[in-house]
């Protein structure tokens, strides 16, 4: 007893001075048991019982048995053995059921890597993306690892990989487009100073919303009240993008199948605000079949050669975004109808767990990021870039320009 008091004081001096090690050694094992006992282990029979997951074979009743959890500050991870023949979608399909049962704001379900007969059960204690995110400091290496550009609901860095992917970022208006696109533009800022990513950027929205940044990009086309026509000048834009692709394809053919950026021969991103201006609302004829031929080109044939597309829009129907089947990294900010949810991210992907309609007005930069090949969606929240930091990446681009230019 006499013990009592001094193990205290070291382990709140240990709290106070080494907070992430105490976290991890000794608060999340302890609350982990903690819940494990009091809330799954105490109502897991009855759960799986009312949630239809229960099985009798013969007289034998059989429950998927819990096997551990991991509890963090918002999230408790309870991973659980599936029974023969069921699967993810069985769980995924009562998940608001298990979250009632017990007392959580959600339940996912995720499959667990190299575990086909578990899964993991996401309970949200308390929303984790409440935090406002900030953009992590990038190096040129990024690029090849993934550009950081959001916080995932286990606290994981999500990190974006633009070789070798189309990105297509959905959500309404309000929902933080903005902040994607900022957040891989300003991470991608050592690879772009390098000479290893070259940026084009399309914003139809006269350039309100890309400007800022324009001392990134390599071409600027915006729309202004002198052009004549400035569905020309993006169509125009477009079409170069396609005779670089070709040349590339003419000199990767039968050298490599994915091409990987260097200084002569970059990664070529175009960015594009408002993808329906290009493709939905484009009232000449000639001038909409030229922007969606490019656009269909480059999206089929441009990610191996190292000619991506990033996009934005809001209404993802196929009547505005024709080609939206085309890009392999899809994100899902907040949407105003439960049906475009499957529309941006795949069939199936609401009843495991997307629902991006649901994301409230007050967390902007929440979303849900599918990526092919990778079952579950994945929800997070991308960082904030503001205005201010969005000019010190251009002023750091313009100075690693100019010191070049000495260097020659
Ligand atoms: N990741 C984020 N974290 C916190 N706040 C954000 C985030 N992204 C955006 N916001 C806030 O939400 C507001 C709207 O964001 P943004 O302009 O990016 O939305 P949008 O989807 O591009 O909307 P629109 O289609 O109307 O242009 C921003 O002014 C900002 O205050």
């Amino acid at each position: 007893m006499a013990a009592v008091p001094a193990v205290v004081v070291v382990l709140a001096g240990w709290r106070w001075r080494w907070p992430a090690g105490f976290d991890r050694l000794v608060w999340i094992p302890l609350r982990s048991s903690r819940r494990r006992r009091r809330t799954y282990r105490r109502h897991w029979d009855l759960a799986m019982d009312a949630s239809g997951l229960v099985r009798m074979s013969g007289d034998v009743r059989r429950v998927p048995p819990l096997v551990r959890v991991r509890s963090s500050r918002s999230v408790d991870r309870v991973r659980v053995e599936m029974l023969p023949g069921q699967v993810l979608d069985d769980f995924a399909a009562v998940a608001d059921r298990l979250a009632q049962t017990f007392g959580a704001l959600d339940c996912r379900v995720h499959s667990v890597p190299g575990r086909p007969h578990r899964i993991e059960l996401w309970m949200l204690i308390k929303e984790p993306l409440e935090q406002v995110v900030q953009p992590w400091p990038t190096t040129v290496e990024d690029l090849t690892r993934g550009v950081p550009v959001a916080r995932a609901e286990d606290g994981q860095v999500h990190r974006l990989m633009i070789i070798g992917s189309h990105v297509l970022v959905v959500g309404a208006t309000g929902a933080g487009k903005g902040s994607v696109v900022w957040s891989l533009l300003v991470g991608l800022q050592p690879a772009i100073a390098a000479g290893l990513v070259r940026v084009w950027a399309i914003d139809p929205k006269g350039g309100m919303e890309l400007s800022l940044g324009a001392g990134l990009f390599d071409r600027f086309c915006h729309g202004d009240a002198t052009s004549a026509s400035y569905e020309e000048a993006f169509a125009g834009l477009l079409e170069d993008a396609v005779v670089t692709m070709r040349q590339r394809q003419d000199q990767l053919r039968g050298v490599s199948r994915l091409h990987a950026p260097t200084v002569d021969e970059p990664l070529l991103i175009i960015v594009i605000d408002e993808l329906a201006a290009l493709t939905g609302w484009v009232s000449d004829r000639t001038l909409k079949k030229r922007i969606e031929t490019a656009l269909g080109l480059l999206l089929s044939q441009g990610r191996a050669v190292g000619v991506v597309v990033v996009g934005a829009v809001q209404d993802p129907r196929k009547e505005v975004l024709p080609m939206r089947d085309l890009f392999p990294t899809r994100i899902a900010l907040r949407v105003n109808e439960s049906e475009q949810v499957g529309l941006v991210l795949g069939q199936g992907a609401r009843s495991r767990g997307a629902l991006a309609d649901r994301i409230p007005e007050r967390l902007p930069g929440v979303g849900y990021v599918v990526v092919d090949g990778i079952a579950e969606p994945r929800r997070v929240r991308f960082s904030y870039v503001s205005d201010e930091q969005i000019a010190e990446a251009c002023r750091k681009h313009s100075k690693a320009l100019a010191a070049e230019e000495v260097a020659a």
